[in-house]
């Protein structure tokens, strides 16, 4: 069997000096590793009761949408400023340098939903937490955070402290 690191690129320089950017488009390329991919993110989450699964811009929407078709439940975009059309919620949160936000609709998620977070990258964990408030905020329960790489060299799970995170491949 092939690994899932040989389909993720490693890019340096991108989008600015000093970044080794993890790019997965050589993985969206391949059908059988795609699916694969989606398996390993599957078997993260044992119990698979999830309502929602909670996608973020732009990446995360790739297996989020896979991942909520596989189990049979809703997705929900989380999208940076501006781009939502209804009513939202906004969480700022702190990047290395200054701040950003995200939003989520506020019909998204109802009170009690069982909440599947998932991105692409957890790399310093601002973002994911950012979208577990907004979870939180309109009342579900954050069941896991499941990314398909963690920059564990950034210590992202350091901000997620209390919530269920996973990643199918580690750096
Ligand atoms: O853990 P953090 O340090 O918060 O970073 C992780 C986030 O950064 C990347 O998104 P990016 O902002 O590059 O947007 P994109 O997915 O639209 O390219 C990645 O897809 C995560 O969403
Ligand atoms: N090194 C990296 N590669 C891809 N996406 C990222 N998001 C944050 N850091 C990243």
């Amino acid at each position: 069997m092939q690994e899932l690191q040989e389909f993720i690129r490693e890019v340096k320089d991108f989008p600015k000096p000093g970044v080794v950017f993890k790019d997965i488009t050589p993985l969206l390329v391949n059908h059988s590793m795609r699916e694969q991919a989606l398996q390993s993110l599957i078997s993260l989450m044992p119990d698979r009761q999830i309502d929602v699964v909670v996608g973020v811009e732009s990446r995360g929407f790739f297996f989020g949408t896979l991942l909520a078709a596989a189990l049979k439940c809703s997705f929900v975009p989380v999208r940076k400023p501006g781009k939502l059309p209804f009513q939202t919620l906004t969480q700022v949160y702190d990047l290395e340098y200054g701040q950003d936000s995200l939003q989520i609709h506020t019909d998204g998620i109802k009170k009690g939903d069982k909440v599947l977070i998932h991105d692409d990258v957890l790399a310093t964990g601002g973002t994911a937490k950012a979208v577990c408030n907004l979870v939180e905020a309109l009342g579900g329960e954050v069941v896991q955070c499941n990314f398909l790489m963690e920059l564990a060299f950034l210590n992202g799970r350091d901000k997620l402290k209390g919530f269920n995170t996973k990643a199918v491949v580690t750096y």
